[in-house]
């Protein structure tokens, strides 16, 4: 997995409505319609993060969510962010948080 550098992640973030970050790492936070919800949230992208080997960091707040995306072992934002950005966002919205 390649680092996509400032100019890759800013190109990616382009095409992912609700995240920012920069080359280090991207993030984004949803807020589910209560918090048994965002558990649920927050169990699905655990299952999406195990099928893909890659996990990301979140912060549970009431129901608040913040995921933060990174390649550790490359010390940046890879393709494999990108990937599960996409996961989360279709997680988040199928369970009618935004
Ligand atoms: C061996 C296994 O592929 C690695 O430990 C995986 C697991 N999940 C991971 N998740 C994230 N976000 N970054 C990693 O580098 C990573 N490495």
């Amino acid at each position: 997995m390649t680092l996509l550098g400032d100019d890759g992640v800013r190109a990616a973030l382009a095409e992912l409505p609700g995240w920012s970050g920069d080359a280090s790492a991207i993030t984004r936070g949803v807020k589910a319609p209560d918090f048994p919800t965002g558990i649920r949230i927050v169990d699905d992208v655990a299952e999406a993060a195990e099928a893909a080997d890659h996990h990301p960091d979140i912060d549970i707040r009431w129901r608040s969510l913040t995921f933060t995306l990174a390649t550790h072992s490359e010390g940046g934002v890879t393709q494999k962010d990108v990937d599960l950005a996409g996961r989360i966002d279709e997680i988040a919205a199928r369970h009618g948080a935004r």
